[in-house]
């Protein structure tokens, strides 16, 4: 691979003699990662379960390895959510950020939704998280994302950094800056990336970085934190970018990173940082800060969405009653004809380009309530009356996948939810041992 001379240069001053061993580190195997969902199973249950090979990286207690030529998104664990690909080292931000159980978390550079997808499981449930991206089109991926690995507290949206700032003053504990970048780190992953770079590149990204952060700082309550991230070695968008942001920003201060596994601190004096290159890990380029807000507390007025009545709810009332078990209470929203369940403490949106507001449960037209795929994605099998399991070597698992009417003589009549091994798939409605098949569209198996 031809690298920049700019960029050699800027390597070279940076790794002095370990140059050469990064170098070299062009010629490895690339490495693959996935990460358990444990919003559905626990890491060791899914090693035991999927037949090809996994093994733990040493920084993330629910990632994996696994082997190139294993294809584990052509299988039908994933489409139940059970975990998501990502690159180990991507793994890192979602796993040191602090997040303690009902935190209010903003991943402010979010899409397609890896570091979300791990947010969320982290969260458990619990709190509220916000996922945004300034990309609509991104964002489309990042809410599906969102939808298949069952996350029900997380409001996805596409705004700019500025127009968040004045809606959310003082209402975060944690923010995710993974923040745009030249992308250095990736060149031994995507090496189409190095053409791509140039010195301009840096500036642009350094002015993209110092303004995410600058809008961050307002939205964070006193005593909580952000998480810096770059997938770039460049000293420029990572410890320069954190400097200018001290600089202008006394009331924060570093907060020290752990340094196991081969990371190394950031350059000085932000040793507090820490690096990530490929010649020490088994993974890529990341760079980490970690900040936390001190001071005087930080004024928040963010006000809260209200509920809908029980006379707009009658018909999910009905379809719960027929459908579902347990008992459905909290902040009922529509949007649109869609009917949503929010998180507690969720705020208004109204004015902000929303794609989702919590879980979606279904639609509402004409009087009826017709069930959504995110909704099933969100369920257990124990909340459903009628559900058609299959175990993962029924052939029928890839025909519900592919969009094709079941036989399923042991299912009841009415709507059911269509589960591989216990994990729901998707929908579906039973007449007469025959089950019409109601999995999302643009989701089928291929
Ligand atoms: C490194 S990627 C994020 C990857 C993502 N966190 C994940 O783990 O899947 C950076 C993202 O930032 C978004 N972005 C760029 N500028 C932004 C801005 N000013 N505000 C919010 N998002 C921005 C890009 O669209 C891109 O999706």
């Amino acid at each position: 691979m031809e690298l920049p001379l700019a960029y050699i240069n800027e390597m070279k001053a940076l790794l002095g003699e370990e140059y050469e061993a990064y170098l070299v580190s062009f010629e490895e195997v690339r490495l693959y990662g996935l990460r358990a969902n444990t919003l559905k199973i626990s890491p060791a249950e899914l090693a035991e379960k999927v037949e090809f090979s996994l093994s733990p990286v040493p920084w993330c207690e629910s990632g994996f390895y696994y082997a190139e030529g294993e294809r584990p998104a052509k299988h039908p664990y994933y489409h139940a959510g059970l975990y998501y690909l990502q690159e180990p080292s991507a793994m890192t931000p979602g796993a040191m950020i602090p997040i303690e159980k009902g935190d209010f978390v903003l991943d402010i550079c979010a899409a397609p939704g890896g570091k979300t997808t791990q947010l969320a499981a982290r969260l458990g449930g619990t709190g509220l998280l916000i996922s945004n991206d300034i990309s609509a089109g991104r964002a489309k991926a990042l809410l599906k994302n969102v939808e298949i690995s069952g996350i029900t507290n997380a409001i996805v949206m596409s705004e700019p950094p500025k127009k968040l700032a004045e809606r959310f003053g003082g209402f975060f504990d944690k923010i995710l800056i993974d923040a745009p970048c030249s992308g250095e780190g990736m060149f031994r992953k995507e090496p189409d990336m190095v053409k791509s770079w140039n010195e301009e590149l840096l500036t642009f990204c350094r002015e993209q970085q110092a303004d995410i952060l600058e809008h961050c700082a307002s939205m964070l309550k006193t005593g909580g934190m952000i998480l810096y991230s770059t997938c770039t070695f460049a000293k420029m968008e990572n410890e320069d970018s954190i400097q200018t942001f001290l600089d202008n920003h006394p009331e924060f201060t570093l907060v020290p990173l752990e340094k196991n596994w081969g990371f190394v601190p950031g350059c000085e004096p932000l040793t507090e940082c820490v690096r990530l290159y490929p010649h020490k890990i088994k993974g890529e380029g990341h760079f980490l800060a970690l900040l936390q807000k001190t001071g005087e507390p930080t004024p928040c007025s963010t006000p809260t969405e209200a509920s809908i009545g029980e006379k707009e709810l009658e018909p999910f009332r009905q379809f719960a009653k027929e459908t579902l078990t347990g008992k459905w209470k909290g902040t009922f929203q529509i949007y649109g004809d869609s009917l949503c369940l929010l998180p507690e403490g969720a705020p208004a949106t109204k004015g902000l380009r929303v794609l989702r507001s919590g879980w979606q449960l279904g639609t509402l037209k004409k009087g009826r309530f017709e069930p959504s795929q995110a909704f099933a994605m969100g369920l257990k099998k124990e909340e459903v009356k009628n559900v058609l399991d299959m175990s993962l070597s029924d052939e029928r698992v890839i025909r519900y996948l592919k969009g094709e009417t079941l036989e399923a003589p042991e299912a009841k009549d009415g709507w059911t939810l269509v589960c591989v091994d216990g994990y729901p798939l998707g929908w579906g409605k039973t007449q007469k041992g025959r089950l019409k098949n109601k999995y999302a569209v643009g989701w089928k198996w291929e």
